[in-house]
């Protein structure tokens, strides 16, 4: 049988590599406490405007870092009365897409690994934590947990992931062309798009 792990494989890009930096907060970044907004209105994670969404509301932290809060709704079951562990992961997912508002960096998730540690019942509030680890080129390492009962309260999920840095062009490329044309006429929606490109 080959190495567990060879070199290049998923499974070892969720770790640093040696010359990886520290993050790096951005000079006009929002200032702890402050509520971010939806990066996109109908983004599934935080937009306000999607009806099937999560509704997530993120705040900037300290240093390169965001809390958020999700409820877990009777539409977000996976088994009777318990939490959907893919919805608790796209839970996951928004907040660390949420550090990209602190480093004004545009990056998208290119692994992403939850930790399911405990049953997460509907109607819970899901205090959830995210930091970026390090950085090295276009990757940002970056880790996140979900809490019941309070933001000092136990990890019920956590993730660490690995964000990869790309240009506003990735969306307007890639995606479909009657919601990037409706984005671009949006101008709160390209300033909101450019406010993360800005990055000396
Ligand atoms: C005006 C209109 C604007 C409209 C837009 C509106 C708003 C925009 C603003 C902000 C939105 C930003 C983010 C959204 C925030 C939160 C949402 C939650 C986050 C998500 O839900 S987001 C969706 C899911 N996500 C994807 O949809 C990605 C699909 N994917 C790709 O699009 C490509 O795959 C890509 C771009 C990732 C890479 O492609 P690429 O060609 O640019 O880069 P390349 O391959 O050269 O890799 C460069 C270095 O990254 C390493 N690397 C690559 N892939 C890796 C992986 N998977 N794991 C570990 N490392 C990886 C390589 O190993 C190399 O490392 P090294 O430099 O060391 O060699």
């Amino acid at each position: 049988m080959s190495a567990v792990n060879p070199p290049g494989s998923p499974k070892t890009s969720l770790v640093p590599p040696p010359d990886a930096v520290a993050p790096v907060r951005h000079a006009e970044a929002p200032a702890p406490g402050t509520a971010l907004g939806a990066h996109y209105d109908m983004c599934f994670g935080c937009g306000a405007g999607q009806p099937h969404g999560l509704h997530l509301e993120a705040r900037a932290g300290e240093g390169v870092s965001v809390t958020a809060e999700f409820t877990v709704k009777p539409a977000h079951q996976g088994a009777p009365g318990l939490a959907h562990g893919g919805v608790l992961t796209s839970a996951l997912d928004e907040t660390l897409g949420s550090l990209n508002w602190l480093m004004h960096v545009i990056a998208v998730t290119g692994r992403l690994e939850t930790d399911f540690l405990l049953p997460v019942p509907v109607d819970t509030v899901l205090h959830l934590d995210a930091q970026v680890t390090a950085v090295h080129g276009r990757k940002i390492y970056c880790s996140a947990t979900g809490r019941t009962g309070g933001p000092d309260g136990p990890v019920a999920v956590r993730a660490d992931a690995v964000f990869i840095e790309v240009k506003v062009e990735h969306f307007i490329d890639n995606g479909r062309s009657e919601e990037i044309q409706a984005a671009m006429d949006d101008p709160d929606q390209v300033r909101r798009a450019r406010a993360f490109e800005v990055n000396p």
